[in-house]
């Protein structure tokens, strides 16, 4: 069993001296102050999501406070967003930096007035971090923006290679365009995968196919879905099903590219699908949708808003795919607080001004903070890191699934960092155990239909919590 001194070289240990070993409870869950200041609230804003109300102040490192007081192990992560832990030191202190008050008291429309700090911001920060072959960057707002955005240039890029370059747009196009209709708002489409999770504005929740709740009662495009394959786990003891599924997924895509008859301006995918139950595919998978993509004339997306920044072990998942060409654009969220996405082929940026545009076109604040992310990750080796944990805890619940396959299974993650997942009998057990493991002082959360998921933060690494952790599924499935 590993010993708090072998902690003594985690990042957690070096950023957090004071961090609890256990969490700490002092009521039962929820406790009574959560419970009722979520009710006042509820008055005003919405809380029916709500699982407890949280003293971030209090929070520390890998440990959530709620109003009560109790911390609780968090391997969720606010929805897999926190990077380095709760209050981590070179974090505030890049928030307390002269840097940081210019960008928050004089946040610029940077698309207008971008300042002189900012190209040296996205070099040292996002940029560096940039996925091989895609060396440019638009900025965002959240996920589903950067992927809007992503679209955007698709469908622009898709005109400007029919019309070809320097053609003016038509009187027919700019009247037409302002009624909704074509040929000015053309009838082109993005393809997703069922079970995909891409983001809840208009664009985006077109393209979001996990959960009917996230959609109903929403006006949507009319855009194509393709079978997702649904993977048989573990996968090195299933390549045989595996592949035959794949092949089939893929053969139902080129039909459906086929009758929309050029149409398709991209193909957006996430790496593993999260929302929608950390569903897998194999490199073959994404090398082969690579293929027919461009083949076909059509852009690919990798939505790693959620696998990004070193979740999967690598610092983007797509990189462990080996494809033979890069994907055309890649969005990213979450972990890094800033948003946007990378590409690489200068005419994904529209000809004209004000195509690709809004009024912050990002937000300098956030992209100070993904800088400081980017550093510590650096520094710290803290993608190796996930790598190694990842690899010790998904030993670590292979055997519980050997104990107990009633309440475990489809355990699936293996050489994916700490990105792991696995399945409860049904929805009932699944909620209930999301529930006991608060009430024994681990914060996780769910995907899918009756999944569970891991998401820590990256210096969630001390093998002691994950082993409490491990003890207390432990001693809930008993
Ligand atoms: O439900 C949402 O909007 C957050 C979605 C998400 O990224 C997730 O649950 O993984
Ligand atoms: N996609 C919803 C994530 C929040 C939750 O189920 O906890």
């Amino acid at each position: 069993m590993p010993t708090a001194s072998s902690n003594s070289h985690s990042p957690s240990a070096a950023y957090f001296p004071d961090e609890p070993e256990l969490p700490r409870l002092v009521t039962s869950f929820p406790g009574p102050a959560s419970a009722k200041y979520l009710k006042s609230l509820g008055e005003i804003f919405d809380t029916k999501a709500a699982y407890m109300l949280c003293d971030y102040q209090k929070s520390i490192g890998n440990y959530l406070c709620d109003a009560d007081g109790n911390l609780y192990l968090d391997v969720y992560a606010q929805i897999a967003s926190i990077a380095l832990g709760y209050n981590n030191p070179a974090l505030i202190e890049i928030a307390k930096s002269p840097e940081m008050i210019d960008a928050i008291v004089n946040r610029p429309a940077l698309g207008n007035f971008p300042s002189i700090q900012w190209e040296g911001i996205l070099r040292e920060g996002l940029l560096s971090v940039a996925p091989h072959g895609l060396d440019k960057i638009w900025t965002s707002l959240a996920g589903s923006d950067a992927n809007e955005a992503a679209y955007k240039a698709a469908f622009i890029y898709h005109r400007l290679r029919q019309r070809g370059k320097n053609a003016k747009f038509s009187d027919a196009e700019m009247e037409s365009t302002m009624n909704n209709s074509a040929p000015g708002s053309p009838d082109l489409a993005i393809l997703s995968f069922e079970k995909a999770f891409h983001g809840r504005l208009f664009g985006s929740l077109s393209t979001t196919r996990s959960n009917p709740i996230h959609k109903l009662d929403i006006p949507a495009f009319k855009w194509p879905k393709a079978p997702f394959p649904t993977l048989k786990y573990p996968l090195d003891q299933n390549e045989e099903y595996n592949r035959k599924e794949e092949d089939d997924c893929l053969t139902e895509l080129e039909i459906i590219i086929k009758d929309w008859d050029d149409r398709i301006s991209a193909v957006v995918v996430e790496p593993i699908q999260s929302e929608g139950g950390d569903n897998h595919a194999t490199p073959y998978f994404f090398q082969q949708l690579r293929e027919i993509t461009k083949k076909n004339n059509i852009l690919l997306i990798i939505d790693e808003v959620q696998t990004g920044v070193a979740a999967s072990g690598t610092f983007w998942a797509h990189e462990q795919w080996n494809l033979s060409t890069p994907p055309d654009m890649v969005t990213f969220s979450k972990k890094f607080q800033a948003a946007g996405f990378f590409y690489g082929n200068d005419e994904l940026r529209p000809q004209q001004p004000f195509r690709q545009f809004n009024t912050w076109c990002g937000d300098p604040s956030k992209a100070l903070i993904a800088r400081g992310i980017v550093k510590e990750i650096k520094e710290k080796n803290l993608v190796s890191q996930v790598a190694r944990v990842g690899e010790y805890l998904y030993d670590a619940l292979s055997s519980l699934q050997d104990k107990h396959p009633d309440k475990i299974s489809n355990l699936r993650g293996k050489g994916r960092g700490t990105f792991i997942a696995w399945d409860a009998p049904n929805l009932a057990a699944r909620n209930k155990f999301l529930l006991d493991m608060k009430a024994a002082g681990i914060n996780i959360g769910g995907c899918g239909l009756h999944s569970v998921r891991l998401r820590p933060s990256m210096c969630d690494f001390l093998r002691f919590t994950y082993l409490m952790m491990l003890m207390t599924l432990n001693s809930t499935f008993i």
